[in-house]
C-alpha cells in the first residue's frame, strides 16, 4: 500500500488517494540524457541520466560540492549544458532562455533566498504571477478596465496561493520584514505563481527548526497533490529526503552513484561511503 507523510509520520493511504503510483513510465515530465558541464578542467557534472514522473516528488542528494545546483542551474538554463540533453514534457529545451524554461513550465527556488525584501508579500507572489499577464503597456500606463479586472483576479490568485501556507495575513508585510522560515515559504510560492510542471526547490527546510520542517514536509506533499505537479528537491535533511520522496537520485564528483527509493537509497553500500557514513562521522 502507498503511503503518505501526514503529522510528523508516515501513514498508509487508501486506494481511492490521489497520491499516485510512481508514474515514470506515463510520458515523464523530465528527462535528461547524458547531461554534462565542465567548468575549464573541472567535469562538475557528467553522464546525468535521470527521468522525473509527471507527479512525482524526487530528491536529489549527495555530499557538499556533488553537483546538485550545477543540475538545477543546467534544468533553468542558467547555465548550458557541456553534453546532453535535457527534454521537458518530451521537448527538448537546447537553447533555450531562462526566461523561456521558466514558461515552458519549470519553477525554482534558491538555496539562498532571493526575495525582493522591499516588496510587499503580494507583490512578491505578483512578480511571479506577471510571467502569465499578457496585457500591453498601454492597458497598463492607462489603466483600462482590462487591467483592473487582471489585477484583482492577480490578487485574489495572489491570496489563494498565499494560503497555502496560511500566509495570507501577511500579503501587506514587507518581505524581508518575515521570520526565516516564512522567507523561504513565500520563495515557494512564488515559484508556484508562474504555474510550473515542475518546481525545483534547492534546499528548501535549510535553516528551519524540526517543526517548521515537518509542516515543510507536508506542504510539499500538499502542492503535488493540488497542483499535481513533479517536485524536484536537493535537500541535506535525510529526514525529509526520505519520508517524501518516491525516487531519490545520489550524486559524487559529479556523477550518478546511486538512485532508487529511500529504503534502496539507505541500504547502497556506495551511498553510506560517500554520504551517509560522512554524516555518521559529523
Ligand atoms: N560557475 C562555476 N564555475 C566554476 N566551478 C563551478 C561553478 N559552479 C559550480 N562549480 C563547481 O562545481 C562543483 C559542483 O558545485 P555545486 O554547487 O553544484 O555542488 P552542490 O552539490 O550543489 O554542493 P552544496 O551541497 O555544497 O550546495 C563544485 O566543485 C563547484 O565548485
Amino acid at each position: 500500500m502507498n503511503k503518505k507523510f501526514e503529522k510528523g509520520k508516515m501513514v498508509p493511504v487508501p486506494s481511492h488517494s490521489i497520491i499516485p503510483e510512481r508514474d515514470i513510465d506515463k510520458s515523464p515530465i523530465l528527462e535528461c540524457r547524458h547531461l554534462g558541464i565542465d567548468f575549464g578542467g573541472l567535469r562538475a557534472v557528467n553522464d546525468f541520466n535521470l527521468t522525473i514522473g509527471r507527479t512525482e516528488i524526487a530528491g536529489l542528494i549527495g555530499p557538499n560540492g556533488a553537483g546538485k545546483t550545477t543540475i538545477f542551474n543546467l534544468l533553468t538554463k542558467v547555465y548550458q549544458p557541456t553534453r546532453g540533453t535535457i527534454l521537458l514534457d518530451g521537448l527538448d529545451t537546447s537553447g533555450k532562455t531562462t526566461a523561456q524554461i521558466n514558461r515552458m513550465g519549470i519553477a525554482r527556488t534558491f538555496q539562498n533566498i532571493r526575495l525582493f525584501n522591499n516588496l510587499s508579500v503580494e507583490d512578491n507572489v505578483k512578480v511571479g504571477l506577471h510571467n502569465q499577464e499578457h496585457y500591453s503597456a498601454l492597458t497598463g500606463v492607462l489603466r483600462l478596465p482590462w487591467y483592473w479586472s487582471r489585477e484583482k483576479a492577480a490578487h485574489d490568485r495572489a491570496m489563494e496561493l498565499l494560503s497555502i501556507f496560511g500566509m495570507e495575513h501577511l500579503a501587506d508585510h514587507a518581505a524581508g520584514s518575515l521570520p526565516y522560515g516564512a522567507q523561504r515559504r513565500l520563495e515557494i510560492v512564488r515559484a508556484l505563481a508562474t504555474n510550473p510542471s515542475l518546481l525545483l526547490l534547492d534546499e528548501p527546510a535549510a535553516g528551519m527548526n524540526p517543526s517548521e520542517t515537518a509542516e515543510l514536509m507536508e506542504n510539499i506533499v500538499k502542492i503535488r497533490d493540488t497542483f499535481q505537479i513533479a517536485v524536484m528537491l536537493i535537500e541535506h535533511d535525510m529526514k525529509l529526503v526520505m519520508n517524501i520522496c518516491e525516487g531519490i537520485c545520489v550524486l559524487n564528483f559529479g556523477q550518478v552513484i546511486a538512485k532508487g527509493t529511500a529504503e534502496e537509497i539507505q541500504s547502497n553500500p556506495a551511498v553510506i561511503e560517500a554520504y551517509l557514513g560522512k554524516q555518521k562521522e559529523a
